[in-house]
């Protein structure tokens, strides 16, 4: 292998321009096209402006170089602020001499993609009415030209009915894809996790990474993924399916009355389920939906009484809070050196502590209340949706769901500092709130009718008991962890 930096120089236009790639950047200086009011790239072509601006293009943000009669390098150019998108610009060179240029086109790829496989082959699920509609739109005008130019390719479907993705992936020739990507919002990736389970090759069909790309109206995957400022950016979710690896993540086996099935993000009953599902006919407005009607019910001060058992892991928020730093600390392992509870000895997933209709057992070390709350959440991701980060001290594989109880006596002051103290994750450390990592918990519901969602999708209103399964599910990740969540 030859030694950094890698070089090769190329023209453009009438511009000598040396490439120069170092391990961390590949840098050139290109004619500066604001001057010629062109709009990307270094065209072959055409008067060539007389100043230049210096490129410096991260290893991540390129996707493909394509050496043909010209080499075109193809990059997802990030955008600087919470609101700009990152976009496709392809900058075209003339080469001098074809076999310095692939010689020097194969010593960068294999860089760019040495730990991760190049031109993966993804089974596409497009929700076009996810969120606000936007899906279809998003995946033509951002996610497809990336994919194409990173020369990935694809088998797409359109949902067309609730249940599609759970019967794609149901059928899915998983050994045919590298991973399915969602452009859709979680319930989708609920509905294809629970497909994948329920085969008969589940065993194999679990391994199957999901792609995530922001197309619904929560899209707790993609802000827990890239955070606060980019789990809305299409292009950056784009970019983390076409140079993610597989990052194992715990799956959550919920029982409720004869049925079992799987939930991957959040598990709500009271205030978030109510917010939740309770605000269809407000779906127009977006992601505000959840914040109007959050207000509203903290104003109101309702409650839902149930009750409420766990396993208590810990307790402690300021340990949790430590936890959560040394965490941080360890270096990332990805799905394929690690073993699951499926590829050690089981043919099946057994819960430990039961089902939602078992007595509890003492030896569990079960903890029990019965109370009215505001909210029970259960969830392994930290943000359920932009600005809500409910449960901000949630990990991708530590085998616990974290569980946030709000009291029923807050009263409306502090009821409103927790729903501003939400939109950070700082709420935690509030006196009326509780915050645990828990190896399993069960909500019996004392009313006969509410909200309880799994993953954002409507459930019925019955006692379920919630149990996680060390990373049973892998999700496409650059950095292999939620993004931070919590302050150090
Ligand atoms: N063509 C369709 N018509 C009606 N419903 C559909 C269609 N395709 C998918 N669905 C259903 O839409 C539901 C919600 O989808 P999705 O999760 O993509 O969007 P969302 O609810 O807006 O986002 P989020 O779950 O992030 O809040 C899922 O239950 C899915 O089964």
């Amino acid at each position: 292998m030859a030694s950094f930096p890698f070089l090769l120089q190329v023209h453009s236009g009438h511009n000598q321009v040396e490439l120069s790639y170092n391990g961390q950047h590949l840098e050139f200086d290109a004619p500066d096209h604001n001057e010629t009011k062109q709009s990307s790239g270094c065209l072959p072509c055409g008067p060539s402006p007389s100043s230049t601006v210096n490129r410096t293009i991260r290893t991540v943000d390129i996707l493909n170089i394509v050496l043909q009669e010209q080499l075109n390098i193809a990059v997802c150019v990030p955008k600087a602020g919470p609101r700009s998108e990152s976009a496709l610009e392809v900058f075209q060179f003339q080469v001098k001499d074809q076999t310095q240029a692939a010689q020097w086109q194969a010593n960068v790829l294999s860089h760019v993609y040495k730990d991760v496989k190049r031109s993966k082959h993804f089974k596409v699920l497009v929700n076009p009415f996810g969120g606000q509609g936007h899906a279809k739109r998003l995946w033509e005008h951002i996610t497809e030209p990336l994919i194409k130019a990173a020369g990935c390719t694809y088998d797409i479907t359109y949902t067309t009915h609730r249940y599609h993705a759970k019967e794609i992936a149901r059928d899915l020739n998983i050994l045919q894809y590298d991973a399915v990507v969602c452009v859709s919002g979680d319930g989708v990736v609920h509905e294809v996790i629970n497909g994948l389970m329920e085969r008969s090759d589940a065993i194999i069909a679990h391994k199957l990474p999901i792609g995530a790309i922001p197309g619904g109206s929560g899209n707790a995957l993609s802000f827990s993924l890239l955070g606060e400022d980019h789990g809305a950016h299409v292009g950056n979710a784009t970019l983390g399916v076409i140079k993610g690896r597989a990052m194992p993540v715990d799956l959550c086996s919920v029982t409720q009355g004869n049925e079992r099935f799987f939930s991957f993000a959040l598990q709500s009953f009271g205030l978030i389920a109510d917010v939740d599902l309770g605000t269809e006919h407000m779906r127009w407005m977006g992601e505000a939906r959840f914040t109007v009607s959050a207000v509203g019910k903290l104003l109101s001060q309702a409650t839902t009484g149930c009750e409420l058992a766990y396993i208590p892991v810990e307790t402690s928020i300021k340990r949790i809070h430590e936890q959560y730093n040394e965490a941080r600390q360890r270096p990332v392992v990805w799905a394929d050196q690690t073993q699951d509870e499926l590829d050690t000895n089981h043919t099946s997933i057994i819960d430990k502590f039961g089902r939602a209709t078992d007595s509890l057992r003492q030896e569990d070390g079960w903890v029990v209340e019965n109370d009215d709350y505001v909210t029970v959440v259960g969830a392994k991701m930290p943000w359920i949706s932009k600005s809500t980060v409910t449960n901000p001290a949630a990990l991708p594989n530590d085998g616990c769901i974290d569980l946030l109880v709000f009291s029923k006596n807050m009263g409306r002051i502090a009821g409103l500092a927790i729903m501003i103290g939400v939109e950070t994750g700082e709420h935690v450390f509030h006196k009326d709130v509780r915050y645990m990592k828990v190896k399993a918990f069960r909500v019996s519901p004392k009313a006969s009718s509410g909200f309880i969602s799994m993953d954002g999708e409507h459930t019925p209103y019955q006692p379920y008991q919630v149990e996680a399964h060390r990373g049973l599910i892998s999700v496409l990740s650059i950095e292999g962890r939620y993004a931070r969540s919590m302050k150090q």
